[in-house]
C-alpha cells in the first residue's frame, strides 16, 4: 500500500506517493554515529535515565526512531532495551529526559494515553488475558482506543454504533492473522506463538503508528516465525512503523531496515544491519564471531564449519565437538604443543565463558562445544 509522505526537516514535500517498501531514501540525515539525527524520526528522545539501585538501566544521550521503517533495538541482556520501551511507552518512570512522538511531547503520559496517540508495544512475556475469548481480547485492544474501561470493553450492547464497527475491525484484523476460527475460544487455549500473533493484532485494533513489539519471536514454533516475519513486514507496508527488541540475529537480518545497539543502558552503535553487524565492538560485545551465517539451511551449516575451521578459537571442549569435522580436531590434537583444546585457558579469557552470559545469539562457540 502506498502512503502519502511526511517529510520533515526541510526537505521539499514530494507529490508523488512513496512506497516505503521500496523507499531507499536514507535514513539518517548526515553522519551514521550511536545517536545520529534522522532523516524523518517519528520518535527524539533526549537524556533519558533510568537507575535501579546502583544500575544505571537505560542512559541514553539522543535517540531518533526513523518513521515508516522497522527499527532493531538489540544488545546482550540487561543492556536496557526493556526498560527503555517501558519508559517510552508509559509504563515506567525514568529519573530524567524527554521525548516526542510525533512531535508531541509525551514523557510522563500514562500508556492507554499513549496507545490512544497511536504508539502500542507488546511484551516480552506475552500479554494476553487468558480467561477471555480471542474475541474479547480483541475489544479490550479497541478499549484503549476509545479510553472505554474494561466492563465496557466486555459487555455487548454497551458501546452502541461502535460495537460493530469495532467488530468487524477485529473480525479483518483475526482473519488476517489467521486466528479467525479461534475467535470464540479462550486465549489460554492458544499455543505461545498465536497468543503473539494474538497481542499484536489486538494492538492494531488502535490504528497505531509505531508499533513496538519486545522479543516477538521469543518461544514461538518455528513453524509460526515465518508468518510473524510477514506480519511485521506488512505493518510497514501499511504505513506503520516498527521498533523491535530481539536476539534473534536472523529476524534482524532479514527484516529490519536500521538497527540500534545498546548496552548497559547507552546507544553504542547503530546503523543498517549489514553495517552494524560489521561492526567489530558490535561483534565483541554482542554477535560473537561467526553470527554472520545463517544457520537457517544447510549451506549456512557448511559455511559456518568452514568459518570454525579457519578459527582456531573455535576448538574448545571434547572431541566430540559437534559440526566440527574430525579432520581439524585430528590436526588440533596432532598439534606438538598439546594444547589444541585447551589453549585459550591459560594465556586468554575464554571468549566463551566471557559472553556465555550475555550473548543469547552467539551460536559459535557455545553451540560447538
Ligand atoms: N524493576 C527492576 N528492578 C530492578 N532492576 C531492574 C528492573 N528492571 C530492570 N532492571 C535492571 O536493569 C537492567 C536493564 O534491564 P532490561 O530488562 O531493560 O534489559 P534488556 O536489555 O531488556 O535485557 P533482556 O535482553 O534480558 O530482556 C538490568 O540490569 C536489570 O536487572
Amino acid at each position: 500500500m502506498s502512503i502519502p509522505s511526511e517529510e520533515s526537516r526541510g526537505e521539499p514535500r514530494m507529490s508523488e506517493e512513496i512506497d516505503y517498501m521500496t523507499d531507499t531514501r536514507p535514513i539518517a540525515a548526515g553522519e551514521i554515529a550511536p545517536g545520529c539525527k534522522k532523516r524523518d524520526p517519528i520518535v527524539v528522545a533526549e537524556n533519558v535515565t533510568r537507575s535501579f539501585g546502583g544500575i544505571n538501566a537505560v542512559d541514553v544521550r539522543h535517540l531518533e526512531i526513523p518513521r515508516h521503517k522497522i527499527t532493531a533495538l538489540i544488545g546482550p541482556n540487561g543492556a536496557g532495551k526493556t526498560t527503555l520501551f517501558n519508559l517510552l511507552t508509559g509504563f515506567d518512570t525514568p529519573n530524567s529526559g524527554s521525548w516526542q512522538f510525533e512531535g508531541q511531547s509525551i514523557a510522563g503520559v500514562s500508556s492507554y494515553k499513549v496507545a490512544r496517540m497511536g504508539m502500542v508495544r507488546t511484551f516480552q512475556l506475552t500479554k494476553v488475558m487468558g480467561k477471555l475469548t480471542v474475541m474479547e481480547n480483541m475489544r479490550l485492544g479497541a478499549s484503549n482506543q476509545s479510553g472505554e474501561r474494561l466492563s465496557k470493553a466486555l459487555f455487548k450492547g454497551i458501546w452502541g454504533g461502535q460495537e460493530k464497527k469495532i467488530t468487524q475491525e477485529a473480525n479483518v484484523l483475526l482473519e488476517k492473522f489467521k486466528l479467525d476460527a479461534k475467535k470464540d475460544d479462550y486465549a489460554a487455549s492458544l499455543s505461545g506463538g498465536q497468543r503473539k500473533l494474538l497481542e499484536m493484532a489486538r494492538s492494531l485494533m488502535v490504528r497505531p503508528k509505531l508499533v513496538m513489539l519486545d522479543e516477538p519471536m521469543a518461544g514461538v514454533n518455528p513453524a509460526l516465525t515465518q508468518s510473524l516475519l510477514d506480519h511485521i513486514k506488512n505493518l510497514k507496508s501499511e504505513g506503520m512503523t516498527v521498533l523491535f527488541v530481539e536476539h534473534d540475529m536472523h529476524m534482524v537480518r532479514h527484516i529490519a531496515d536500521w538497527v540500534v545497539v545498546m548496552a548497559e543502558g547507552k546507544i553504542v552503535a547503530e546503523g543498517p544491519p549489514a553495517e552494524v553487524m560489521k561492526n567489530p565492538a558490535v561483534i565483541d560485545a554482542y554477535l560473537g564471531a561467526h553470527h554472520d551465517v545463517d544457520l537457517g539451511d544447510a549451506e549456512g551449516i557448511k559455511e559456518l564449519a568452514a568459518e570454525l575451521v579457519a578459527d582456531e578459537d573455535s576448538i574448545v571442549g571434547t572431541e566430540n565437538a559437534g559440526i566440527i569435522s574430525a579432520d581439524v580436531l585430528t590436526t588440533e590434537a596432532e598439534e606438538p604443543n598439546g594444547t589444541a583444546h585447551g589453549r585459550r585457558s591459560s594465556e586468554e579469557p575464554n571468549r566463551t565463558d566471557e559472553s556465555g552470559s550475555t550473548a543469547q545469539p552467539n551460536r559459535t562457540e557455545k553451540d560447538t562445544e
